[in-house]
């Protein structure tokens, strides 16, 4: 696909409802995870994104057959596994596609994986997945940035990551589902993907205890049922519009949320003066006519203020008058807004992880998203500012964000993106 630039005019403000999509990072790994089982799987709440086409082109050559039964509603078959590989071409765009070497090692008994790609902003090791399934009995070996897996028989045995780790916890789970073996991950990640990933495998028979803490324990199953099942909402887009909401001084009523997924997101734009109703699965953030506080964010694993949304905040406090301090622990290269925010007027210094942020009215420019959301940063602050701002990297976007552009327009932006050509099925 060819992509054109994102215009933005910016400066109005924002109305109405804006509808959340299902999960990426929840419904990647559960793809994934439909290789473990034979049967047919029936997904729903799947957003149509270029990472989901891009993770359906890796288990289509793994041995799936898709087809689309609704707007995001997806239809999952794995007879057998055909490859035992995962490309470099395939795994390099995403990140998430590395889970394919628990789910294949499971299915098959050996896997080959490239090293993962995914937003490039800086080191993003995965050490921890390959320790986890060395620790429960798996033999990695690794040449020509590859991983090459073998297990002999069931994993067993108890591992401690020694960092909370989405992704590692994803491949260690989906590893250790088949077989007779009982696996306990400790110190495992409690974030909402895990846990919607869990529960999706326990739809299908699998036996996972725990989920939602750090002591996951699991007991192999021998097999697999099909089923249909409802992706979670995803936290970081909600996230993302209630950024959007505070930075143009809008009210937007977010629809298609938990609220509980979102409470560091909700606290952290309460304490800045943003008014947030919770209405059933809708928040209605409201910041008009609000003079909003500056404030200091860190980011941490998951209940705590997600690092996927700290550019989004960074762009929202580059507008509040005062200082505003943020910090990134969890990704301390995670920068790439900063450049191009400043090409819009932003006043940041950088110091290690840490931005000094100076609020002030921001102006319009060309910039460029280097990652995904980076370019969420972007629109955020090209919204708030009169006069058009051109956002390129656009590919990025597409990544996140489903129909962005029209989604933005029914909310009162004005927005557009032309695509050249469109082959996605
Ligand atoms: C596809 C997907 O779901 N991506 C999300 C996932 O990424 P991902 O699963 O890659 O992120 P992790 O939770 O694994 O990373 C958390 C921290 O652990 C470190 N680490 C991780 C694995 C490892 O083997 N060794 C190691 O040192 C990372 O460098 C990082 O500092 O969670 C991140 C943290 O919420 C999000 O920003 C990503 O959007
Ligand atoms: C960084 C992200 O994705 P990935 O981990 O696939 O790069 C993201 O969703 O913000």
């Amino acid at each position: 696909m060819q992509l054109t630039p994102l215009h933005i005019q910016g400066g109005r403000e924002l109305r109405g409802e804006i509808t959340v999509q299902g999960s990426k990072n929840a419904a990647l790994p559960i793809i994934v995870a439909s290789l473990l089982s034979s049967e047919k799987v029936t997904l729903h709440g799947i957003p149509r994104l270029s990472d989901v086409y891009t993770i359906l082109d890796l288990v289509h050559h793994i041995g799936t057959q898709h087809q689309w039964v609704g707007p995001n509603s997806l239809e999952l078959h794995t007879p057998t596994i055909i490859h035992t590989d995962a490309p470099y071409a395939l795994v390099n765009k995403m990140r998430a596609s590395f889970v394919v070497l628990g789910a294949i090692l499971a299915r098959a008994g050996q896997a080959r994986v490239s090293m993962p790609g995914g937003c490039a902003w800086g080191p993003r090791p995965v050490d921890q997945h390959v320790k986890a399934l060395r620790a429960l009995g798996a033999e990695i070996s690794e040449d020509g940035g590859n991983f090459h897996a073998r297990r002999h028989g069931s994993l067993n045995g108890t591992f401690v990551f020694e960092l909370l780790t989405v992704g590692g916890t994803h491949n260690a789970v989906l590893a250790a589902v088949l077989g007779d073996g009982v696996v306990t991950l400790e110190n495992a990640s409690i974030d909402t993907d895990v846990v919607d990933l869990i529960e999706f495998l326990n739809s299908l028979g699998a036996d996972i205890q725990g989920a939602g803490t750090n002591t996951l324990v699991i007991r192999g199953v021998k097999q697999l049922r099909g089923g249909e099942y409802t992706v979670i909402p995803d936290r970081i887009e909600a996230g993302t519009f209630m950024m959007l909401a505070a930075a143009t001084r809008s009210q937007l009523t977010v629809r298609n949320v938990r609220p509980d997924h979102l409470r560091a997101v909700s606290a952290k734009l309460q304490e800045m003066g943003v008014d947030i109703l919770e209405a059933g699965n809708s928040l209605i953030v409201d910041a008009r006519q609000r003079e909003l506080r500056p404030v200091n964010v860190t980011t941490q694993s998951y209940p705590g203020f997600p690092t996927d949304v700290q550019p989004q905040m960074s762009a929202l406090l580059a507008t509040v008058p005062g200082t505003s301090v943020v910090q990134d622990p969890v990704y301390p290269d995670r920068l790439t807004h900063v450049a191009e925010l400043h090409r819009m007027g932003a006043n940041i210094t950088v110091s290690g992880y840490t931005q000094v942020i100076q609020g002030s009215a921001l102006h319009a420019a060309p910039v460029k998203a280097a990652d995904l959301r980076a370019g969420a940063a972007l629109f955020i602050a090209g919204l708030t500012c009169t006069g058009e701002t051109i956002i390129d990297g656009v590919q990025y976007l597409n990544r996140g964000y489903e129909n962005l552009a029209e989604r933005l327009c029914g909310i009162g932006a004005v927005a557009h993106q032309t695509q050249l050509a469109v082959a996605m099925d």
